[in-house]
């Protein structure tokens, strides 16, 4: 049900914003692998390919951790993925075939500069996905993720980085940005990818 008001409006306008839509079990295995601070190894961030990070920090502060299927709550996680990635597939014939993610903390002050999440270089990242892991989080404290949902600069959909929210849209076509927040903020970022692979050059499943 939750999946089919994703692509509806995935169809519709391209983003989806949906409060509260991470299961309840999924929410706690990703925040007791999240408290226990020794089990996640929270590096820098880079920002493209490039490996320049005097650069990348007046582009983003925030420091993330790649995920993978090897610890319960990442075998939840990419479980629950993998069901979204199959019903978005199915309804909106979008050919994901590949799917990366990451936690991220920003400390206060962090930030992520207006940018957008499909590399000029080619990564075919074609849909991506953010939620949140910040209980009670209120508006005072800052930390929004801003969505520019036209090529005007002004237009644009604020959300809160609280627990629960799932946020999709195509990764080409929305540039956003993180503003920065008065208390440490906690997310996971990922990115579903199509196969373009060809004759000469085979892309495999990360
Ligand atoms: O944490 C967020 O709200 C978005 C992060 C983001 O844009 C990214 O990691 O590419
Ligand atoms: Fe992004």
């Amino acid at each position: 049900m939750l999946f089919r008001q994703m692509a509806a409006d995935l169809r519709d306008q391209g983003y989806t914003v949906c409060p509260n839509a991470l299961p309840e079990t999924l929410v706690n295995s990703l925040m007791a692998h999240l408290a226990d601070l020794n089990t996640v190894r929270f590096q820098r961030a880079g920002v493209g390919r490039q490996e320049d990070h005097t650069l990348n920090k007046r582009v983003r502060t925030d420091a993330i951790s790649w995920i993978c299927d090897d610890f319960p709550a990442g075998s939840d996680w990419l479980s629950w993925t993998g069901e979204l990635q199959r019903a978005l597939n199915e309804q909106l014939l979008l050919g994901l075939f590949s799917f990366e993610s990451h936690f991220a903390h920003y400390r206060p002050g962090d930030f992520y500069r207006r940018h957008v999440d499909a590399f000029r270089g080619g990564a075919n990242r074609r849909l991506s996905l953010v939620v949140y892991l910040n209980p009670d989080w209120q508006l005072a404290e800052g930390g929004e993720l801003l969505l520019y949902t036209s090529a005007s600069p002004d237009e644009m959909f604020r959300i809160l980085p609280c627990l629960g929210t799932v946020v999709l849209f195509l990764s080409e076509e929305f540039p956003h940005e993180v503003l920065p927040a008065t208390r440490d903020r906690y997310s996971i970022a990922g990115w579903f990818r199509v196969n373009s692979s060809t004759a000469e050059r085979v892309d495999p499943p990360t």
